[in-house]
């Protein structure tokens, strides 16, 4: 098990690359499946999410491998197994993307519940009504999913919220359904306009997507196609929120600033400067603690969840209270524990935080507990007096690519080191500060399979051995 040692108090300062988009690339990938022919897509970012993606495509039969930097080629020609790996769609939520490609494909798919749900219940009821409209039928039984189609049609669906991966999976399946989908409420991400652009690039027809109604009309087959991915929005703002709450200035390169928007007005009015110019964007900390600055998640273009903790370790240092309230994810404030260890004051009341900013965070032994929790932890710690030991790393390998390398070229006091599993090596353990009016004390949140949408998120179960 990797853990992090990070010695905080360094502004940062230099200039990094964000890498391309995670949430775009594993939708591509799953997309590449719907054609017999060649897809080569760049700028895909050396991740543990990749990786397994790459191997659940494997898992079915599928080519792929890296053909050059940032560079796959997915290559899917003869007859797919309609049964994903379910040990690797166990661990990445993503994994449920392969369920449109794969039922247009072969007719009939058996995927395992996914994982990646320890922020919240993530059910797949809006993907799998919409399966149903088109045509699919839906079995769940025993931790498994199983579709089936001849072929799918075209229908008329109004999604009850604007999920992200049910709108994805929805335009994947229409490309092949006959006849014309239309997905009313649909999300309006940048990574659903990747998708659509790589899909047009295939030759589907597909149109409105950014836009609150797509509309797909089917084709018999579709194409090869080489595609450039954009630029990860979510390791931009992290990165911008580094500069922030270091007090430092960084240069972000291959960014898309319209994508991060919602971000950065939250940062200005934190007291960071900002400037874009095309592809790169100058983040100048302010010169003395944030103003607070309050935030609501929503989706796109509102402040995206997979901010929020980030956002958190930020007025954690504030000079005053800031209230966050995520909309999203019923479980997004495990993280916050942690940051008490690091002496912040927040209390946690079911989806909303309230942060009393206090001077300095000292150096702290920490775990992420998952992916946007973790950079939190890391931004903390950066910003934090002394050093802190982070665990979990893994979480922060699903999404960022080269982590510590592109913090230690700008000046950031960053190891990566192996530990022989167990506690061994985790200096000052000590129990967390309790804040006053404690939410989340005990224990952390730990979803069940997928069960009810968007619920109240008061139901915590403790985990062992905390
Ligand atoms: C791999 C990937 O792209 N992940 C992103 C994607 O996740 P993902 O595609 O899973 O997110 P969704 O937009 O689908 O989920 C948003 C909310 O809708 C709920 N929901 C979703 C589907 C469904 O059938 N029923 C239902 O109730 C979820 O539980 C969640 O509370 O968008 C999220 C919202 O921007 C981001 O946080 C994730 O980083
Ligand atoms: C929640 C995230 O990812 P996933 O949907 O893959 O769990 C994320 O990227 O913050």
């Amino acid at each position: 098990m990797d853990r992090l040692s990070v010695v905080g108090g360094v502004p940062l300062a230099g200039t990094i690359h964000v890498s391309g988009a995670k949430n775009a690339a594993l939708k591509l990938m799953a997309a590449a499946l719907l054609t017999r022919q060649p897809c080569v897509i760049r700028n895909v970012p050396r991740i543990l999410d990749v990786a397994t993606m790459m191997g659940l495509l494997e898992g079915i039969g599928a080519r792929v491998r890296w053909t050059g930097p940032g560079e796959v080629r997915v290559e899917a020609p003869g007859s797919l197994e309609g049964e994903p790996p379910p040990q690797l769609v166990r661990t990445m939520r993503a994994s449920v993307q392969l369920m449109g490609p794969l039922l247009a494909r072969t007719g009939r798919v058996r995927i395992s519940q996914p994982g990646g749900c320890n922020i919240g219940e993530r059910p797949l009821d809006l993907h799998l009504q919409g399966l149903q409209a088109m045509g699919a039928t839906v079995v769940q039984e025993g931790g498994f999913i199983t579709l089936r189609a001849r072929r799918l049609h075209g229908a008329e669906i109004v999604l009850d919220f604007p999920s992200v991966g049910a709108t994805e999976n929805l335009m994947m399946s229409a490309t092949l359904a006959e006849g014309t989908t239309v997905i009313a409420n649909a999300a309006r991400e940048p990574e659903v306009v990747e998708l659509q652009g790589f899909l047009r690039a295939m030759g589907a027809r597909v149109e409105g997507a950014g836009g609150s109604t797509v509309r797909v009309e089917g084709v018999p087959s579709l194409g090869g196609a080489t595609w450039e991915l954009m630029p990860d929005r979510i390791e931009t703002a992290t990165w911008m929120v580094a500069a922030a709450i270091t007090r430092g200035h960084l240069r972000l390169e291959g960014v898309r600033p319209d994508h991060v928007a919602a971000v950065m007005a939250r940062l200005e009015a934190a007291g960071a400067r900002i400037q874009a110019d095309g592809s790169t964007m100058e983040v100048v900390g302010p010169a003395e603690r944030p103003v607070p600055v309050s935030i609501r998640t929503q989706p796109y273009p509102g402040f995206p969840t997979d901010v929020q903790p980030q956002w958190a370790a930020l007025m954690a240092m504030a000079l005053g209270t800031s209230v966050i309230r995520e909309e999203i994810y019923s479980h997004r404030f495990q993280y916050v524990r942690e940051l008490w260890r690091m002496g912040a004051d927040i209390t946690v009341e079911s989806r909303v935080a309230i942060i009393r900013g206090v001077p300095a965070l000292t150096g702290a032994s920490i775990e992420a507990p998952d992916l946007r929790g973790g950079a939190a932890l890391v931004l903390a710690a950066l910003a934090a007096e002394g050093a802190s030991q982070i665990r979990g790393v893994h979480h922060l390998d699903r999404g960022y690519e080269a982590l510590e390398r592109k913090l230690r070229q700008v000046g950031a006091r960053v190891e990566r080191a192996s530990t022989e599993g167990g506690p061994a090596g985790r200096p000052g353990r000590s129990a967390p500060r309790r804040p006053r009016r404690a939410g989340p004390a005990r224990g952390a949140r730990r979803c069940r399979p997928q069960h009810r949408a968007r619920g109240g998120g008061t139901s915590w179960r403790p985990r062992p051995g905390r």
